[in-house]
């Protein structure tokens, strides 16, 4: 291939590369991508972000009148996921940057369907992340010989949330926590671990699907807070009032509101960092 655009940024240290693709003609492979996302002989990230105008991208083509812009997202290994909070943060910043979109107020797309994210003056950026299901049954999460009751929580994509007492107790987590029932998460799942701060205010390590233990997790956050609050026996939908939890992880802080009708937002910073082109043919 030849020498590839990039751009890294990151959202609360959950760090990604950036590929601007606008017409969809750059096929990047799932070894391609994790080569990218090595952090010793590549750029390094968490994840990749592949900007594609909507309309040139099969998955994305029937949102193209409503949001111009798709995020492909794939994870550090190549795979590929329905949805990044952190990431549509850093996409919408880019987006701006480039010139590609003119105002604070835009969609995106991405395969969780369309996102619309605000870009505050401070530097600060509120994505609706879409209600988060909370679906029934016992999932368990273990790591070692220890294991915890968990709570499956859907964002767009799946993740399994367990309390702890302290965020210690997950461990190294250099292997995915073991998670029970193995039918209940088929195309695999973000595990969060969660303690608690204070009032409305946890803290959260997290291990995400085809990418490791991470700095932060966006859609993680959401699941913890909506997990949190019903555990609290908070629900926006029987008080009729939004609740806001804070979510603190290992790269900064997330700010998470529920309203009563099921909407989740998300609020936190976005950076870019740099700007680069890879060499010729080293990809
Ligand atoms: N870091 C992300 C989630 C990225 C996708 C995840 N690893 C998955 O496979 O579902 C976020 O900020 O939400």
């Amino acid at each position: 291939m030849n020498a590839l655009h990039f751009l890294k940024g990151h959202g609360t240290e959950n760090d990604f590369v950036i590929v601007p693709d606008a017409e969809g003609v750059i096929e990047l492979s799932a070894a391609d991508v994790a080569k990218l996302c090595d952090r010793r002989a590549g750029i390094g990230g968490d994840g990749l972000l592949r900007v594609v105008r909507s309309a040139a991208h099969p998955e994305a083509r029937e949102m193209a009148a409503e949001a111009e812009w798709f995020m492909d997202y794939r994870n550090s290994d190549g795979s590929v996921a329905e949805m990044c909070g952190n990431g549509s943060r850093v996409f919408a910043l880019y987006l701006r940057r480039a010139g590609l979109v003119e105002a604070g107020d835009l969609a995106i797309a991405t395969r969780a369907g369309i996102r619309r994210v605000h870009l505050a003056k401070d530097g600060d950026v509120t994505v609706g992340m879409g209600a988060a299901r909370l679906i029934d049954g016992d999932v368990t999460v273990s790591v070692g010989d220890r294991s915890w009751p968990a709570r499956h929580v859907n964002m767009g994509n799946p993740h399994a949330v367990a309390f702890i007492d302290d965020l210690d107790e997950a461990g190294d987590l250099f292997r995915a926590p073991g998670v029970a029932p193995a039918g209940a998460y088929p195309d695999g799942v973000n595990v969060e671990f969660v303690v608690d701060r204070g009032p409305r205010h946890v803290a959260m390590r997290v291990h995400e699907r085809g990418s490791g233990e991470t700095r932060s997790c966006g859609t993680g956050a959401c699941a913890v807070a909506v997990a949190s609050a019903r555990r609290d026996g908070v629900d926006p939908a029987v008080t009729g009032r939004p609740e806001t939890y804070t979510v603190d992880v290992p790269g900064g802080r997330l700010v998470i509101t529920e309203h009563p009708d099921g909407a989740v937002e998300m609020t936190g910073p976005a950076v870019i960092v740099a700007e680069g082109r890879t060499e010729d043919g080293w990809l």
